[in-house]
């Protein structure tokens, strides 16, 4: 994506909405903070993203105007009060979260019946916000197995996930159950196999349900990345990377080859984003998200 433009591209892209008067003055002055961007010459096939938890030290409006500058356009696993400083910025959360009811997250989540009131309230919540602010995706888990079988874990999923879709649907906002490695960094989770997922949509029968295919998890999991993404794309919403093993940079240091998964990705005619979830290792964290980004930029 060209990600340096000119005053004179914004001016003439917007020139039926200046004659409607609709340029204000803070529009103005975006434009003139997007006329001094550095940037990086990007391809635009690609839409390109990083998890702001791999970058915790950095602080929040820092991060979103360094991002920018090498070409991202979203900060993803983000809520409300940082959607806000991403419009600001004119970017957005290729896919967000809330702050969830006490007691949940990753590993108590749609699995336990018991959660559900609460999980329905929260949703109910966060989705028309999202939807306000055009963030189009929301994160969330299975939750752990803690002895239940793969069958009730689906049934018992379905059952919460019902409850919200017609929520998702009439906001636009797709639920995506994020596909987790349960042999390294999250024993025991569930949603930890991409055709348990893919049955979990069909039973849901939502189009505003779908999966997070997590590159790096799924490679610890099951391998055979590109087949897998072939097979089930259509119930993949968005992905996720880093380096197996290890989780760091996603370059030639480890065994994935980024590149490539990358371009068979959006040969299935995905359009959505890819979401840079390495911890980097070296120094300069920023340097390592650039190299990301144009190793992803196909
Ligand atoms: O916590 C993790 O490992 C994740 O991938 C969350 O997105």
């Amino acid at each position: 994506m060209k990600t340096t433009f000119t005053r004179r591209d914004v001016i003439k892209n917007s020139a039926g909405l200046a004659g409607l008067g609709f340029l204000g003055n803070s529009m103005e002055h975006r434009f003139k903070e997007a006329d001094t961007q550095a940037g990086i010459d990007l391809k635009g096939k690609v839409n390109h993203s990083a998890c702001r938890w791999c970058y915790q030290a950095i602080p929040f409006e820092e991060l979103v105007i360094n991002a920018k500058k090498i070409g991202l356009q979203s900060i993803e696993l983000t809520g409300p009060e940082e959607w806000d400083i991403l419009k600001k910025h004119d970017m957005t959360a290729a896919i967000g979260w809330g702050k969830y009811p006490e007691g949940m997250g990753l590993t108590n989540f749609f699995n336990k019946i018991k959660n559900h009131d609460q999980l329905v309230a929260f949703y109910e919540d966060l989705i028309p916000r999202a939807a306000k602010v055009g963030v189009k995706n929301l994160i969330t888990f299975s939750g752990n197995r803690d002895g239940m079988s793969d069958e009730q874990g689906l049934l018992n999923c379905k059952k919460g996930l019902q409850r919200i879709m017609k929520t998702a649907e009439r906001h636009d906002v797709t639920i995506s159950m994020e596909l987790l490695n349960s042999k390294v960094n999250h024993k025991d989770y569930q949603c930890d196999h991409t055709e348990w997922g893919a049955v979990l949509c069909e039973m849901v029968g939502s189009d505003k349900f779908k999966l997070l295919y997590d590159i790096y998890h799924m490679q610890i999991m099951e391998g055979d990345v590109i087949a897998t993404i072939k097979k089930h794309n259509q119930y993949i919403s968005h992905y996720h990377t880093g380096g197996v093993p290890g989780r760091n940079e996603i370059d030639e240091s480890q065994e994935l080859n980024y590149s490539a998964i990358i371009k068979a990705i959006y040969d299935t005619g995905y359009k959505g984003f890819i979401g840079q979830e390495f911890i980097p290792a070296r120094a300069d964290k920023m340097a390592s998200l650039e190299q990301a980004v144009k190793i992803c930029d196909i």
